[in-house]
């Protein structure tokens, strides 16, 4: 299986005497090319979701599996590197760094791998051109609009060839149009290439891009069947 793979996972934050039972028994599998959506009221467990999918925190119980690679176990310094191999994250807003270009926040991903080699620029060229930014590719982020600002967000997820995309509200700072806009060539780029991409979202304008839509209440994840 090429994708993600969360296996009866269970998050329990503790505080003194109260335990918060953030994920409850949640599986779930999304394969490779496949677009989920996952919605949920404030609380429900959408980010300690994609925080435990994102390798970013520990389950208390289950397995988490990345390309058939069981996560569950492995320390900080492994987790880190799975972070930076296999996943790309896409956020509210683009936390782009002022100072670089297009094409340089693109790069920066592979510089922080290593060094940068002229096929580099070429797939960072390809993927800013898939974004429709080929105008773009040497303009500072304040020379974008906040939608190009989130499609060199989106492009700069895919620099690493993840395995895994995670999407946190990339619509939030946009307006109709434009998100509409970014979640479309977003779902065009997880077809093309491959990945398995889950999108939390509170706008359901939005899920007519995504393969399959999960709601997430009290932390028990359930398939939506009626919204598509
Ligand atoms: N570090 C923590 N310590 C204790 N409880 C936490 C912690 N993080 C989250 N929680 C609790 O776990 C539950 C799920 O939180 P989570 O942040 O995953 O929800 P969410 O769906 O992302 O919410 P929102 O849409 O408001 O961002 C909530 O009850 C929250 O208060």
């Amino acid at each position: 299986m090429t994708g993600i793979q969360l296996k009866n996972v269970t998050k329990r934050y503790q505080e003194n005497e109260f335990e918060t039972i953030a994920l409850n028994d949640v599986s779930l599998t999304i394969e490779a090319g496949e677009f989920v959506a996952i919605i949920g009221p404030s609380g429900s467990g959408k980010s300690t979701f994609l925080s435990i999918a994102g390798a970013l925190l520990q389950a208390t119980e289950g397995e988490v599996f990345i390309n058939e690679q069981n996560i569950t176990h492995l320390n900080e310094k492994e987790l880190s590197a799975v972070r930076l191999k296999q996943i790309g994250f896409i956020l509210q807003t683009s936390n782009l760094i002022p100072y670089l270009t297009a094409l340089d926040q693109l790069l920066v991903v592979k510089r922080m791998n290593g060094s940068v080699t002229k096929e580099d620029k070429i797939f960072a060229t390809e993927l800013l051109n898939d974004l429709g930014l080929e105008k773009k590719r040497n303009k500072f982020p304040n020379e974008c609009s906040g939608g190009e600002r989130q499609r060199i967000a989106i492009a700069r997820a895919f620099m690493n060839d993840p395995a895994i995309i995670l999407a946190d509200e990339p619509t939030a700072s946009l307006d109709t149009n434009r998100a509409h806009e970014v979640v479309k060539l977003m779902a065009n780029e997880v077809k093309a290439r491959q990945k398995a991409a889950v999108m939390v979202t509170h706008d359901e304008r939005m899920l007519d891009y995504c393969d399959r839509v999960y709601r997430i209440e009290d932390g028990i994840l359930k398939e939506e069947t009626n919204l598509i």
